[in-house]
């Protein structure tokens, strides 16, 4: 929740707001001293060693120079030395990476199916796996793999593919509800994580397989429809970008449809250029009124300044030309261009053509590695087999290989260049984005780094140590515009946050409406409720384990059957009888709440596994019974019929408690999940100590109206007496918030402050999901405590709650309720 800045305000701002605001622009700022580097040309790497750099609280770089100037700028902007971070010895920042190529949904398959070239390649690995996204959950959770993978290596902006599919299907385990997603997943996911980055729905409507092509209509349909959400994002960060596969896979209508929604929309546009010899070939013969690849996607109006071309390995002189012309932006992929066995480019000569519009691409999966440290590496071994080819051959011009300066170049400035990004991104010039690592090679004290540094290091060393040996764990803090994303302790909030039926929004549909066109097929609610059931299966498999346990936990029980089966008797006929009975008794109970599902195969087999596991149940209760041979009949039947009874009763009373119980085990799971990792982070929660201190008194929050809030992701209710609140120093920025803390929330994490205020905040998540639904203020600093708040230190993320307006204004609330201070606990499910 690192974006966020402290304790939330009401809508209706005092008058001073608009002074406050500026005041938190400056208190806000973060100040970094220590080496600092980045690049202005291939051949222009700059080391401030020392450096200073301030960054404002909109994430912009307000001041960089070489030296320290911590001093001057705490006085110039009034704040003190905790704004100041003094990097200790061997750490050092850089900007962060720009991935300018990157297929997310080919990570699934990273690492494997190398054995062959990139046309047989795309036909026997990457086309059914891409043809497999149209499933929404596994685009969700594939997705959240490689775009959280992507950020850690160090790449805060990304450029990405996804696949053809505009939309999916996805169906909740606890109701039928269906959202409409997939390649939408990915920019949903990217905009989660805070990364920077471009995404594309793949177009292709020729020469693909049967299962994975689209219409040419649809395709263009579709890319509107996609670039449409994406911008309704409204996301500084996150963009739409047009994506023709490459010119085989795209007829001329296609690509001049695509061409032409780039003029208008001005956008981005990714395809693949000369990447292998036979797809070169393909391409003279498929479009052989053109001269060359270069002129098709010209000829199509594709090749232009917007133009991110991958590879390029095969590019004629001309066509070099041509490029520098247009001013096209060259992604080279070195990991990709060995493991397909495609070629190598030659990056020197592209530099000594005065090509430098060039940046990387990891090409996951092509490239095995989604890291662009690896891509560094890449490229200089790509130029230095370039380089021992001309000078074995004593060529005239012997292509010097690329240093590790030139690789920090195109991993950085080089990569925002090819984005059209460089005034915004790529090195730390005032007024660009702070994107930014903080290298730390300091990591091999626990003995994690890969590095080992010597006392002759210097700092050169240390960055080309790194660039050569290094890898994500000696990235220790990333930065987005300013905002620290991914932090360290995030990885073990994964796993929470891996729950996949849980991160959608969702919408009803009624019945029997058309879902979504593909190929020309209309799906209907009554078709899906087929795929609903595989859906609802994981609710049942919940359901019969609960019954199960009651059953064996009743059976343990003082009193129950077994202790009964002490005493004597010999009745045993009787027994079996009303054990029959109680037997059909709680099946019919399990029948009845199978039929509320639906009446198919799927269900009927569902049927038969709850009636065998209840049967097995009953009769091992039986067959303790018999063995034990209990002497007093009359008090077991009793008790058993009475325990059966009880039993029946309670599982009938309605599908409500079945969810109650489904709730309440997830609570229980993540509250011990939470306890267990915050156990391991030995976090100090202190929630409740500071509300007693923040004033609570203000009238203008009188006549705001109380709302309940629910989680988005799993629909519970975590605060009946929320409030809509701005935070003061954004006002773009709108929350919740409340002065309760619900027993439905959990802190986690350890206690941060995120830069913006001297606030010490700690984010919490919602128990029924496990989801970090938004932070608690531990500790206000002294501007936010003296700031009317509400007493409000309960903040909730508007992007993962949602509210429901209740018929009452805050003035109304109980006093009582509203002077409640220590403890305050709201039971609100
Ligand atoms: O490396 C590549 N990966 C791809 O997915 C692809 N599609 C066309 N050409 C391609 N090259």
């Amino acid at each position: 929740m690192g974006n966020q800045i402290c304790i939330g305000f009401d809508e209706q701002k005092p008058e001073h707001s608009q002074a406050k605001k500026i005041d938190n622009f400056k208190s806000n700022m973060k100040i970094f001293v220590g080496p600092i580097l980045h690049s202005f040309s291939p051949s222009d790497l700059r080391i401030l060693n020392p450096g200073t750099i301030a960054v404002n609280n909109l994430g912009k770089i307000e001041f960089v120079q070489e030296g320290v100037h911590s001093d001057q700028l705490l006085k110039k902007f009034n704040l003190t030395s905790e704004h100041v971070t003094v990097l200790k010895e061997n750490q050092f920042i850089l900007p962060g990476f720009v991935d300018t190529h990157i297929h997310a949904p080919q990570y699934v398959f990273t690492g494997t199916g190398y054995d062959v070239g990139l046309l047989e390649w795309l036909e026997k690995y990457t086309f059914p796996k891409e043809s497999e996204f149209k499933d929404s959950s596994h685009a969700h959770s594939s997705y959240q793999k490689v775009v959280k993978r992507s950020l850690r290596c160090g790449t805060t902006t990304a450029c990405y593919y996804a696949t053809i599919h505009l939309e999916g299907i996805y169906l909740f385990p606890n109701s039928l509800t269906v959202s409409f997603l997939a390649s939408k997943i990915l920019a949903n996911v990217v905009k989660s994580v805070g990364q920077r980055g471009f995404i594309g729905k793949v177009n292709m409507d020729n020469n693909s397989p049967d299962y994975y092509v689209e219409k040419t209509e649809d395709s263009l349909n579709d890319t509107s429809a996609f670039i449409e959400y994406v911008n309704s994002l409204n996301s500084d960060l996150v963009k739409p970008v047009l994506t023709p596969r490459f010119a085989p896979s795209c007829t001329s209508k296609l690509m001049s449809g695509l061409a032409d929604i780039s003029r208008e929309k001005n956008l981005l546009i990714q395809t693949h250029i000369s990447e292998n010899c036979g797809e070169c070939e393909w391409v003279k013969n498929l479009f052989p009124e053109q001269n060359g690849y270069a002129d098709v996607y010209k000829h199509n109006g594709l090749l232009n300044e917007k133009s991110v071309m991958a590879h390029c390995i095969y590019l004629t002189e001309e066509e070099r030309k041509l490029f520098k012309e247009v001013n096209a932006g060259i992604s080279h992929c070195p990991n990709s261009n060995f493991s397909l066995q495609s070629g190598v480019l030659n990056v020197r000569q592209l530099f000594r053509e005065g090509i430098t519009k060039v940046g990387l691409g990891t090409d996951v999966s092509g490239g095995y590695s989604a890291s662009l440290l690896d891509g560094m590496r890449q490229s200089i071994i790509a130029s230095k087999v370039i380089h021992m080819k001309s000078r074995d051959a004593a060529e005239e011009n012997i292509c010097e290989p690329l240093t590790f300066k030139e690789a920090i170049y195109l991993a950085t400035l080089g990569g925002a260049k090819v984005l059209n990004l460089e005034e915004k991104i790529g090195n730390f010039e005032v007024g660009k984005s702070f994107d930014a690592l903080l290298i730390d090679l300091n990591v091999g004290e626990n003995g994690t780094s890969t590095i080992d540094v010597f006392r002759h290091d210097k700092i050169e060393d240390l960055i080309e140590k790194f660039v050569y040996l290094g890898d994500d764990r000696n990235i220790s803090q990333i930065f987005v515009a300013g905002k620290q994303v991914m932090r360290s302790n995030e990885r073990s909030q994964q796993y929470l946050q891996q729950q996949p039926e849980l991160q959608f929004e969702s919408f009803n549909i009624p019945e029997h409406s058309i879902l979504r066109r593909s190929n020309d097929v209309n799906i209907t609610t009554s078709e899906l409720n087929i795929t609903a059931e595989i859906s609802r299966r994981i609710q049942r498999q919940n359901y019969r384990n609960i019954i199960s346990a009651r059953i064996r936990r009743l059976s343990r029980q003082p009193n129950s059957v077994n202790s009964l089966s002490h005493s004597s008797s010999t009745n045993n006929e009787e027994s079996a009888v009303v054990s029959q009975r109680n037997y059909q008794s709680l099946s019919r109970t399990a029948d009845s709440w199978i039929s509320l599902a639906g009446n198919n195969e799927l269900i009927q087999n569902e049927n038969r596994n709850l009636n065998t596991t209840i049967n097995n149940t009953v009769s091992n209760i039986d067959i303790n019974y018999n063995n034990q041979n209990p002497l007093n009949h009359e008090e077991y039947f009793v008790s058993r019929r009475e325990r059966l009874n009880t039993l029946i009763d309670r599982l009938n009373s309605n599908a409500e408690v079945f969810n109650r119980m489904l709730i309440n085990t997830n609570l229980n799971i993540n509250r011990s999940n939470i306890a267990y990792l915050n156990r391991n982070n030995s976090v100090n929660h202190n929630a409740s100590t500071t509300s007693r201190r923040v004033n609570n008194n203000s009238p203008q929050f009188g006549s705001k109206v109380v709302c309940k809030i629910f989680c988005k992701f799993c629909k519970i209710k975590v605060s009946s007496r929320g409030m809509k609140a701005k935070l003061l120093a954004d006002l773009k920025i709108s929350s919740f918030s409340t002065d309760f803390n619900s027993n439905c929330v959990s802190l986690v994490n350890s206690e941060y402050k995120n830069g913006k205020c001297l606030c010490s905040i700690c984010d919490f998540a919602c128990l029924g999901c496990g989801n970090v639904i938004g932070y608690h203020v531990n500790q206000p600093c002294q501007p936010c405590l003296k700031a009317c708040n509400n007493g409000h230190l309960w903040i909730f993320n508007s992007d993962h709650v949602y509210s429901v307006d209740e018929n009452i204004l805050w003035a109304t609330l109980k006093l009582s309720d509203r002077d409640a201070t220590d403890n305050r606990m709201e039971v609100c499910r």
